[in-house]
């Protein structure tokens, strides 16, 4: 690692040398978190994202992770989905599917992913149903300060204009407090309709990982991450603030390459 610190307030920051480094300081990430949760709840309940986070994971699927990991106790959800047929290409859970899922253990009744059969709002009310439920059972753990559920870890990737999830710079959903999954059908980034996690949902989770890399990031991370005054354009990664848990930023050194050297 070429650097491992913490921010004052934008929590901890790990700069890889390189992405196969970075493959497997998050691997041991994520099995580490799976091995506290199953042993403090007996479960693990794992938020994740589409873009280039899921080939970033596929270390989980090598030794020693696919051996070691205790995959039956694994719930499986979607912090932000494509509303399109599962076996579509544009498919956050088809990614996932093909390049995780299908390679480990994990039992199928708890992979959680939208019903691709109705609308978007649809989708996004079914959805919120469906963890409520989970909430109920403590599938999903619930947060000590709202009634959101908090999730052991979300994954998030960051697009270069700063959006995760499927929260996009100055859209309204950015604003909503009440519901737990809600939906977009104007999405900047193709496909146009989606479900995502809202604001409260993802800050309310014990640790967020936020996984970024490439060059073409690096003036987004700049925004995210430093502190840039009050000009600061509308960047969703900046309002990425859990606030009881962890948050661990995932770097490669182009994607950092613009931050202020005092880190
Ligand atoms: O479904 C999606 O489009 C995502 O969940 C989205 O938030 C993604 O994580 C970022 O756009 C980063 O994607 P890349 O890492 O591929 O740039």
């Amino acid at each position: 690692m070429s650097f491992s610190g913490v921010h004052k307030d934008r929590g901890e920051l790990r700069i890889h040398e390189s992405l196969d480094e970075l493959g497997t300081d998050l691997a041991d990430y994520i099995a580490e978190l799976s091995e506290v949760s199953v042993k403090e709840r007996g479960v693990f309940a794992i938020g994740l994202s589409g873009g280039s986070l899921i080939a970033l994971m596929g270390k989980l699927y090598e030794t020693p992770y696919n051996k070691t990991v205790d995959w039956a106790k694994w719930y499986i959800f979607w912090a932000d989905e494509r509303v399109v047929a599962k076996n579509h290409a544009d498919s956050n859970y088809k990614l996932a599917k093909d390049c995780l899922l299908s390679k480990v253990p994990i039992v199928p009744s708890h992979v959680h992913s939208i019903n691709d059969s109705v609308s978007a709002e649809e989708a996004a009310d079914e959805y919120e149903f469906v963890i409520r439920q989970l909430v109920k059972t403590r599938v999903v753990s619930v947060s000590e300060i709202s009634d959101c559920p908090k999730f052991d870890l979300i994954l998030l990737g960051m697009g270069s204009d700063g959006h995760i999830a499927s929260l996009f710079p100055n859209h309204p959903v950015l604003d909503e407090k009440n519901q737990w999954v809600t939906f977009i059908t104007d999405s900047p980034k193709p496909p146009p309709e989606r479900i995502t996690f809202t604001l409260p949902v993802i800050n309310s989770a014990s640790n967020v990982a936020m996984v970024v890399t490439g060059g073409s990031k690096a003036e987004a991370v700049h925004l995210a991450i430093d502190d840039v005054g009050p000009d600061c354009p509308s960047m969703p990664a900046r309002m990425v603030q859990p606030t009881k848990g962890k948050i661990v930023w995932f770097l490669d050194k182009p994607a950092a390459s613009k931050l202020d050297s005092s880190h």
